[in-house]
């Protein structure tokens, strides 16, 4: 099976590098400020630049106003992706204003009962993103993995990746009881919140190209 990559929270041209280099499908970058990743959309249009046409390009925030989402996606972004407490009518309005953009809606996993939000998202999102629940200030990024068994078996309503604690050692197992086609990584390519490591991204993007 061929799995396709999501790095998310890169800030500097050599991480991006490496990311296109050893083949993400899609590279992140994140406006929300209580970040360590935090990006401004100046910073995202200057690392985007360097990339190729065909790696898809995300932004990931958080409960996002309109302008926030207009100021980012001038800096050349493909999708949003939405961690916060959107509501399916705010997906809806969001996808009306930007018709061309691709919508992922992370759901924050901790039970069987959070996968219940999951068919609300149909029609509205392209695809969900099933990420660990938090309790700290950052909604994702955190390093946090939720029970992957969760999904064994769960008939997904939309198109789906994983995220949530993933690093280049326990992939292959998380592949393996999720079935999943997509994952998504931060802080498991990262030496600390923020800073990214190119051979922790290299590690991770060949273990998955093993699977
Ligand atoms: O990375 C962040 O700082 C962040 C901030 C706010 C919302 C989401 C964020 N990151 C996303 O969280 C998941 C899981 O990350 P991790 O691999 O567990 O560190 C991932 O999609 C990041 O894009």
């Amino acid at each position: 099976m061929s799995v396709r990559t999501k790095i998310c929270g890169l800030s500097t041209e050599e991480t991006v590098a490496t990311a296109v280099r050893y083949g993400a499908d899609y590279i992140g970058f994140v406006f929300f400020e209580k970040s360590p990743r935090s990006v401004t959309p100046e910073k995202a249009a200057m690392l985007i630049r360097q990339i190729p046409d065909h790696v898809q390009k995300m932004g990931v925030f958080v409960d996002p106003d309109n302008n926030l989402l207009e100021r980012a996606l001038a800096s050349g972004l493909t999708g949003f992706q939405l961690h916060g407490h959107e509501t399916a009518e705010r997906i809806a309005s969001i996808r009306e204003t930007f018709p061309k953009v691709k919508i992922w809606k992370a759901l924050s996993i901790a039970n069987s009962q959070d996968l219940a939000q999951a068919p609300h998202y149909r029609g509205l999102a392209d695809r969900l993103l099933y990420d660990a629940r938090t309790d700290g200030v950052l909604p994702g990024g955190m390093g946090r993995r939720f029970d992957w068994r969760l999904l064994k078996e769960y008939k997904h309503p939309l198109p789906w990746a994983l995220s949530g604690g993933l690093d280049a050692n326990n992939i292959a197992q998380a592949v393996a009881i999720t079935g999943a086609e997509l994952v998504d990584i931060s802080s498991g390519v990262e030496t600390s919140p923020g800073i990214k490591d190119m051979d922790k991204i290299a590690q991770f993007l060949q273990a998955v190209r093993l699977l």
